[in-house]
């Protein structure tokens, strides 16, 4: 019985197969494209080249203590002065200690027009619209290939992600704005755990069904989520480090706050406290959000969000896979460390295996229900290009029965 399921998994990623090589510029994109022995060793040779300079653990060492303020006088001197590669080399901890504002940054420039709507997402994912009949889910190749990923990374990026560097200014990095949004993140935190603490007095504590989105960005799942779903018991927490994002959703015209709870949160903070208990969530999703994050961290992260699930819940996620475009294309003095890049502004991404991410889900307690790669090929007709596409989907389960 194995193959027909892994088979009806494989057909979820659309049907659009390449099996005349003549036919290639007929379409936008194929599905399921087999790599040959030769494409897979360049890809990893390109790897291994764009990688070749790491930063020295000596240096890490030496910048991790606290000279947050004069790297950052010396990053903005450096970027008048000097050539951006050089940066990440010098200082891969700017990155980890200033995530959220290279996220705010970004969200500050591109807004909400950045990331496309994703409708696809109850094609490849029916756990989120529950109620939806499948002929009402659409064609997600059409949708995906044309919204999004007709662009270089699958999220509608720049290429390479080298698009806003030029447009940064030195307001972007004024440590009044950055001590004020400390302060709004401690209030939000206060406000969370004491809302928590009464219990069954949460927001969407009388909800039926919870979906949390981690790094919700501008809400480009959220929001189609919301018009999918109309099932009365639906409640969508979304969550982002960066207020900007976060202000983004809050203020967006189909934010409605009786369906819907938007809010910061940093989730390499194991301090900071969600606003619902544990074992609260029917589902937990992450799109293109768990490479952002640094890979020691990961682990206490996925952890985490395990224990929101309620028993028999599912964590949902779509993400960059080994060798996908994105990842050939950076260049030499951008590897912070194995497959893990600093894009040119500033934002960093992880390039997992299917096997990376089965240990950190297991690892967290739960059980495959789905893990796959979408090798894609997309093609740019006008250009005669054809650009390799691979990204990782999986559905992991708490294990358990569900409670009534
Ligand atoms: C590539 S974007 C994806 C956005 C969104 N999921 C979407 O599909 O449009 C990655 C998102 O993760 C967020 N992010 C990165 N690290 C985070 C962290 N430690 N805590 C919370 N959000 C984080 C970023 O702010 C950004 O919005």
């Amino acid at each position: 019985m194995a193959a027909p399921s892994a088979e009806r998994e494989r057909r979820r990623f659309g049907q659009r197969l390449l099996t005349d090589p003549a036919r290639l510029f007929q379409h936008n994109a194929w599905d399921n494209v087999e790599w040959s022995e030769e494409q897979e060793s360049s890809a990893r040779s390109k790897v291994q080249e764009n990688s070749s300079q790491l930063l020295p653990q000596d240096k890490q060492a030496f910048f991790s203590n606290g000279l947050v303020a004069v790297q950052r006088w010396l990053r903005n001197f450096m970027l008048l002065e000097c050539s951006w590669d050089f940066w990440p080399w010098m200082f891969p901890e700017e990155y980890e200690v200033n995530a959220k504002r290279y996220w705010d940054d970004f969200y500050k420039i591109h807004e909400n027009g950045f990331f496309k709507d994703r409708h696809w997402l109850f094609t490849e994912f029916p756990e989120l619209a529950p109620n939806r009949t499948s002929s009402q889910n659409g064609d997600s190749l059409h949708e995906f290939s044309t919204k999004e990923e007709s662009n270089s990374d699958g999220l509608g990026r720049c290429e390479n992600g080298h698009c806003s560097l030029e447009t940064r200014t030195e307001g972007q990095f004024n440590l009044l704005q950055s001590t004020a949004e400390v302060c709004t993140e401690d209030l939000a935190a206060q406000e969370h755990r004491e809302l928590t603490q009464r219990a069954g007095d949460y927001p969407g504590s009388a909800a039926s069904y919870r979906v949390l989105e981690v790094g919700c960005g501008a809400g480009n799942t959220v929001f189609p989520i919301l018009q999918t779903n109309n099932d009365p018991g639906l409640f969508v927490y979304c969550c982002d480090f960066s207020t900007t994002a976060v202000d983004l959703v809050q203020n967006n015209a189909e934010y409605d706050s009786s369906r819907c709870f938007a809010f910061v949160h940093d989730l390499c903070n194991d301090q900071s406290p969600f606003p619902m208990p544990e074992e609260s969530l029917d589902i937990v999703i992450l799109i293109f959000v768990l490479s952002a994050i640094l890979p020691e961290k990961m682990q206490s992260v996925v952890s985490r969000l395990s224990r929101l699930l309620k028993p028999g819940g599912m964590i949902l996620l779509r993400d960059y896979g080994r060798y996908d475009l994105a990842q050939l294309r950076f260049k030499k003095g951008q590897c912070l460390s194995e497959n893990f890049y600093v894009r040119g502004d500033g934002t960093r991404v992880y390039f997992f295996t299917q096997d990376e991410l089965n240990h950190l889900f297991t690892t967290a307690g739960l059980e495959k229900i789905q893990n796959v790669v979408d090798r894609r090929l997309q093609v740019n007709r006008g250009k005669q290009m054809t650009m390799y596409r691979v990204w990782i989907q999986c559905k992991y389960r708490k294990p358990g029965t569900p409670r009534a």
